[in-house]
């Protein structure tokens, strides 16, 4: 038996769970799977309902119910989190369609025996290991102690302005470097990894703006890394590369000392989108909204408030890179309608030679992000001027 039950329906009975955990294990064991995972995953928009609460509580929806919360999903009722994302096109699940693979039923525990548990490539491995070390984090530092810490973290920096600048500066496209030590695609890219020293030779090179990745299981990277270059003095305003799954996320980047971050369209669904865009705006930090095909693009073009898309020429689920994604996506009446609306694109990986970058920029784009060609270089700041051809740094003026 399959219960469809509606999202009035659920909300009111997460409102008398003390936590997260609980939610998932009281409700698994009434009905049936599909049920609960509907449920636990009600996951950014009605969290980001919580994020505007007033007793900004832990993990649990707000008391009493909110209207609001329901009407932001009115729309939805009745749909569940990945029939919505599937119905835009998105095909990463957001966590295990029948939950984690062990469950507790009182004292006992037991396996479900489900192929469909397992993830069917990289990214949608990231997303679910990523939804569970975020629920984790928000149960160690809830958003009201993030928000605490908010009052302390450096002011936010222009980074749609900073790249700008460098690009009416040296008549190409603004750089985006990447503080990276390791991929999933390529393993480790530099085994001498200093975050800092890196950070300040791209400076140095003439970077226009930084990007950190901040995931630890699969890029090695950390948000203690993030911290480093903003407290070492870099003057570049920061990209906090991570895979944002819940609102709580973009507090963490700020109160961390980020000036933008990372949202990826193909796991975020319009409405995650569109809201986390606003708290974003709200903390003075840019979003970045990567695509990687047509759809992808068409439906990020529409959400209101979006300033800066970046095309990742690497496809997620299968590591295959092709710059010529770039030049494909903003072509004819597309780029068009983008240009009118004032959207500045971001050309992404897979750059490595002045022609790659000659390409993009011919293509229609005014940023690049790179990391695996400069990063690997002994002194990456002179691998910026070995990309673009010639020396692009600020004595260079
Ligand atoms: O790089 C990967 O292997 C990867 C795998 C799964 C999700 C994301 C991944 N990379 C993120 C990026 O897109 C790149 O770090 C970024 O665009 C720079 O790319 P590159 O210049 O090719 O290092």
């Amino acid at each position: 038996m399959e219960a469809l039950v509606s999202l009035r329906a659920t909300v009111p009975s997460l409102t008398h769970r003390p936590n997260k955990l609980s939610v998932r294990k009281s409700i698994s064991m009434d009905l049936p799977t599909r049920y609960s995972v509907s449920v636990a995953s009600s996951s950014s928009s009605i969290r980001a309902q919580q994020i505007e609460s007033k007793d900004g509580s832990a993990t649990v929806a707000p008391v009493p119910v909110p209207e609001e919360a329901l009407k932001v999903k009115e729309w939805e009722v009745g749909m569940f989190q990945n029939e919505v994302a599937a119905s835009q096109g998105i095909r990463i699940r957001r966590r295990p369609p029948t939950g984690p693979p062990l469950h507790y039923v009182g004292p006992f525990e037991f396996r479900l025996q489900n192929e469909g548990n397992t993830p069917r490539n990289i990214l949608e491995e990231i997303i679910w290991h990523k939804d569970t070390e975020v629920a984790r984090l928000r149960e160690r530092r809830p958003l009201l102690a993030l928000k605490k810490e908010l009052e302390n973290a450096p002011p936010p920096r222009d980074f749609i302005g900073a790249l700008r600048e460098a690009n009416l500066r040296t008549g190409l496209p603004g750089l985006i470097a990447e503080v990276k030590k390791a991929s999933p695609s390529r393993g480790i890219l530099r085994e001498d990894f200093n975050p800092v020293e890196i950070a300040q030779a791209y400076e140095r090179g003439g970077a226009a703006c930084l990007s950190v990745l901040t995931d630890e299981k699969y890029f090695k990277g950390s948000f203690e890394n993030l911290a480093l270059i903003r407290n070492a003095g870099v003057k570049c305003p920061l990209l906090c590369k991570e895979f944002v799954v819940d609102a709580w996320q973009i507090y963490n980047a700020r109160a961390k000392g980020a000036d933008a971050i990372l949202l990826i369209a193909a796991v975020l669904p319009d409405l995650d989108i569109k809201y986390m865009t606003k708290i974003c705006k709200m903390l003075g930090l840019a979003t970045l909204v990567e695509v990687h095909n047509e759809r992808e693009i068409d439906r990020v073009v529409e959400i209101e408030g979006i300033e800066l898309i970046g095309i990742n020429n690497r496809n997620l689920e299968t590591f295959e890179v092709d710059i010529s994604i770039t030049k494909r996506l903003i072509e004819g009446e597309r780029g068009k309608r983008i240009r009118d609306k004032g959207i500045m694109v971001v050309g992404e990986s897979g750059l490595f030679t002045p022609d790659d970058i000659a390409f993009v920029q011919e293509a229609g784009v005014r940023a690049v992000l790179v990391g695996e060609s400069i990063v690997k270089q002994s002194d990456p700041g002179k691998g910026i001027a070995g990309l673009f051809g010639k020396d692009i740094s600020l004595s260079s003026n």
